[in-house]
């Protein structure tokens, strides 16, 4: 598990350590600078050994204070190096202007236009440092600027993204939101909507091939658009950890020592491992929990039974996968609750799953009175009725209950039925369930960025989990998970978790029937729809190219084995 960060609670961990007198500010941009030189010579080590040519941008900001550091630590390695700012040299901030006239003494500085950066700084360097914004993007760019960052951005055909290193962040990405603020093209602007669908960069395609943070990745680079600009992400520790951890605490917050905000925090697993920090425990397990031993006396039953609600004969495939996935990911009974008509559908097709005949509201009631039934999953392929109709008794039996698909277009048309979920549900919406679900926060989420810190799918789903008063996994490959109390988790399917093959009819109906398997098993509601994303991507990599929807449930024995599970 790791942290990651928003700019604010960066901007809160630089000013607790600078406010401490342990360090200054001038200190951590060295520190930031020469991490990206150490970050470049180690993605190509082939530069480390002669001396190339580098053009490096700077911002009006600390961002641009990180470029000089850098431009004078590669002229150390006797690099050529070619220094263009953007803004005035006397409104740097003190740190960016120290470094500034530190540079001024090794070369000069070239006002950053279009123009000229074409007629001297095009194709001609073996390494383009953008270190225009960083964590500071207030706004979006416009006019001549934000036409040089699409040109950067490789709009008019010049391709710099092969050797462009971006400093903490491809300038005009958002860090907290990861969407990229610079506006389409002028010619695009007529159909914003449709020229910048959410998820598609106004750059041309990658930006940058390296992005080098500090601290801790923000959350900007997992989100949205981040992924697609930051070409490869590394995270260069500047020493600020002691406070990063004494900020944070037990109540999962970041406070800023002046302004005593308080921002909660977010997590990010990128490997099987849960929190060493034991206040972060419970949130995070490690994949090692999912081992089945518990004691001599443990049945089937002390692993839970789960009840996977199964729609019309002809529809019935959906249920039967996500019941697959409940039972391989460790739920000790899974049945189906199936209607009468689709009975020998459903009972030529399973085996270790059980079948429960629930044709109406009554049988569903019935079902509940056995208590074991600790779990419930409503929604794929059970039709929008019979979803409706069910949902009133499931929803108040309070079992830990899994909501997807038509339970969620149910949810969605039915105000009353809003008002009954509870502390033990999970939503589980794709973009377009999300926003049927969540018209005003999805249509908020959709608008064109034009302000940093810009509104996130992380803002979003929290703010949905409020709103609903349960939890919500938003799918993605950038999936978000939060409570109504604000805690959340991000599992990405990006960079060296890259999972493609997810996209495939089925996969959701896996997802939702790993979580309901978990939450069978004891896990809460958050842990396990983390615990579930992960495993979700992790079986699509493991199995890889030719994956559909069934093979999911399959791969969990290897890629459990694999994780340490016993
Ligand atoms: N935090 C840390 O611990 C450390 C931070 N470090 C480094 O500092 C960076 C953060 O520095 P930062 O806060 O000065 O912000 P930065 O990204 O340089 O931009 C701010 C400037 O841009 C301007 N501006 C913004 N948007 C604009 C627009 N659309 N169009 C035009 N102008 C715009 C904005 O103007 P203003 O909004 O004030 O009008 C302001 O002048 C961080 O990313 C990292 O690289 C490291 O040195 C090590 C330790
Ligand atoms: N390209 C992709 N990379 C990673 N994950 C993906 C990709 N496409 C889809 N997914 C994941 O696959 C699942 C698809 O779920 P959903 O949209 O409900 O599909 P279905 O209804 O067909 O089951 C989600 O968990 C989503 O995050
Ligand atoms: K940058």
């Amino acid at each position: 598990m790791s942290e990651l960060l928003t700019t604010a609670q960066m901007r809160a961990i630089e000013a607790a350590a600078i406010e401490s007198g342990r360090v200054t500010g001038l200190e951590l941009m060295e520190r930031a600078g020469a991490g990206v030189v150490e970050a470049i010579m180690e993605e190509w080590p082939a530069l480390a050994k002669s001396s190339y040519r580098a053009v490096v941008l700077c911002g009006p900001g600390n961002n641009g204070g990180d470029g000089f550091v850098i431009a004078r630590l590669l002229m150390e390695r006797e690099w050529e190096v070619q220094v263009f700012l953007y803004g005035a040299p006397e409104t740097l901030p003190p740190d960016a202007k120290t470094n500034y006239d530190l540079w001024c003494r090794l070369g000069d500085v070239l006002p950053l236009s279009e123009k000229d950066f074409r007629k001297d700084g095009r194709n001609t360097a073996d390494i383009y440092i953008d270190a225009i914004f960083g964590t500071g993007l207030s706004r979006a760019p416009d006019g001549e600027l934000a036409q040089f960052l699409r040109h950067l951005g490789g709009a008019g055909g010049d391709d710099y993204a092969a050797r462009m290193v971006s400093v903490d962040a491809p300038s005009g990405l958002c860090l907290d939101s990861g969407r990229v603020l610079v506006p389409p093209p002028p010619e695009a602007i007529a159909n914003l909507l449709d020229a910048r669908p959410h998820g598609a960069p106004v750059y041309s395609d990658r930006f940058a091939a390296l992005t080098v943070t500090f601290q801790s990745a923000k959350a900007g680079h997992f989100l949205a658009e981040g992924p697609a600009v930051c070409g490869k992400v590394v995270v260069k520790d500047i020493g600020l950890s002691d406070w990063q951890k004494r900020n944070l605490a037990a109540k999962g917050e970041t406070r800023h020592p002046a302004k005593g905000l308080r921002i909660p925090k977010l997590f990010m697993r990128d490997g099987p491992k849960g929190d060493a920090d034991p206040q972060l425990r419970h949130l995070t397990y490690d994949m090692a929990m999912l081992s089945k031993y518990r004691g001599a006396g443990s049945h089937k039953f002390t692993y839970g039974h789960a009840l996977v609600l199964c729609g019309a004969a002809g529809k019935t495939g959906a249920a039967r996968l996500a019941a697959r996935g409940a039972l391989r990911i460790g739920a000790g009974v899974v049945s189906l609750g199936v209607p009468a008509a689709a009975m020998p559908e459903v009972t030529a097709q399973v085996t270790s799953i059980m079948t429960a005949r629930i044709d109406s509201a009554e049988d569903l009631h019935e079902a509940l009175k056995d208590s074991r039934i600790t779990t419930l999953c409503l929604g794929p392929g059970m039709g929008i009725a019979r979803a409706a109709s069910l949902l009133p008794v499931a929803l108040r039996a309070k079992r830990k209950t899994v909501l997807d698909a038509d339970a969620l277009t149910a949810l969605s048309q039915d105000p009353a039925l809003m008002a009954l979920l509870h502390d033990d549900c999970i939503l589980t919406p794709h973009a377009g369930e999300f926003a049927r679900l969540f018209p005003q926060i999805s249509a908020r989420l959709k608008a064109l960025a034009i302000s940093g810190p810009a509104y996130s799918k992380v803002d979003a789903t929290r703010e949905a989990a409020a709103a609903a008063g349960c939890s919500v996994l938003y799918k993605g490959l950038d999936t978000v998970i939060a409570d109504k109390t604000g805690r959340a988790i991000l599992s990405p399917a990006y960079y060296s978790r890259a999972a493609p093959w997810l996209a495939t009819a089925g996969s959701g109906d896996v997802l939702a029937g790993f979580i309901t398997g978990l939450l069978a098993r004891g896990m809460p509601v958050l842990v396990a729809s983390e615990m579930g994303a992960y495993l979700h991507v992790e079986c699509a990599r493991s199995f890889g190219p030719g994956l559909i929807a069934e093979d999911l449930p399959e791969e969990l024995p290897k890629v459990m084995r694999a994780l340490g599970v016993a």
